[in-house]
C-alpha cells in the first residue's frame, strides 16, 4: 500500500485529518515565500500532535546551517527535506551535522533530469520525485504541476522514495499505478486555494492512495 505525505500543513485541524486518515509523513515548510510557509512556533504546536511512527518532515530551499539550527531548537522533526539546489555534497553536510535523515527532491521535466535521482540515491535516505518547477516560478515546488509519469515506468532507484507533483485525489491511483510508487506527496492537490488545505481533500487523496492497485 502506498505511503502519503502530506506537504504544509499549518492548521491543527489538517493535521488530525492527515493522521486519522493514515498519512505517514507530515511535512512543515519553512520557506519563507510559500504560502504554506510556517514559523517555528506554529511548527512546533503541529508537531507535538503527532504520535511516533509517524514522520514529522521540516521543507526547506538551500537552508543555511542557523536556519535549521533554530528551527531544529524549537521543532522535534524526523526527517528534513531539502528541496532547493543543494549539491549531493551539501546533503551529506546537512545530515552529518544534524543527526537527522535527508528526503532530497529531484525535479523532472525530462529523461534528461533522471541520473540526478542515482546521483542523490547514494547520499539521501529518501528521494522526492517532484515535477520540475517552471523557470520563472516563485517556488521549486508546490506548483500542481504534473509531468509525464511515464518517464518513470520501469525504473528503480538506490533509495525508498515517494512521486509528487500534480497529484490529486482523482489522479494519483493511476500515478501510482503507472509508476509503482512506492508512496506520494501531496500539496496543491488537497487544498481549495494556496495554502489552504481541505480536510476532506486530504481525506479523499489518502483514500484514493491507498486503495490504489
Ligand atoms: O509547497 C510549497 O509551497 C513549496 C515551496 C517551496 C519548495 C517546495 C514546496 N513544496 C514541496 C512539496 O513537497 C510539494 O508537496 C510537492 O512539490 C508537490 O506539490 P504539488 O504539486 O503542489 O502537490
Amino acid at each position: 500500500m502506498a505511503q502519503v505525505k502530506i506537504c504544509g500543513l499549518r492548521e491543527p485541524e489538517h493535521v488530525t485529518a492527515a493522521l486519522d486518515a493514515g498519512a505517514r509523513y507530515l511535512g512543515f515548510n519553512f520557506f519563507p515565500k510559500s504560502p504554506r510557509a510556517v514559523s517555528g512556533a506554529q511548527a512546533a504546536e503541529l508537531a507535538d500532535m503527532v504520535p511516533a511512527g509517524i514522520a514529522r518532515v521540516g521543507l526547506f530551499v538551500n537552508p543555511e546551517d542557523a536556519l535549521l539550527e533554530s528551527v531544529l531548537a524549537e521543532v522535534p522533526l524526523d526527517m528534513i527535506q531539502l528541496h532547493g539546489g543543494e549539491t549531493p555534497e551539501r546533503v551529506t553536510e546537512i545530515k552529518a551535522r544534524f543527526g537527522l535523515p535527508v528526503m532530497k527532491a529531484v525535479g523532472i521535466a525530462t529523461q534528461e533530469d533522471l541520473p540526478q535521482l542515482i546521483d542523490y540515491g547514494t547520499v539521501a535516505d529518501m528521494l522526492l520525485v517532484d515535477a520540475k518547477a517552471p523557470k520563472d516560478a516563485v517556488l521549486p515546488g508546490g506548483n500542481g504541476l504534473a509531468f509525464d509519469w511515464r518517464l518513470l515506468v520501469g525504473r528503480r532507484w538506490l533509495k525508498p522514495w515517494l512521486l509528487a507533483g500534480g497529484l490529486t485525489p482523482a489522479n494519483v491511483a493511476e500515478a501510482i499505478r503507472l509508476t509503482k510508487a512506492p508512496g506520494v506527496d501531496v500539496s496543491s492537490g488537497v487544498e481549495t486555494a494556496p495554502g489552504q488545505k481541505d480536510s476532506g481533500l486530504i481525506r479523499d487523496f489518502i483514500a484514493a492512495a491507498k486503495e490504489a492497485p
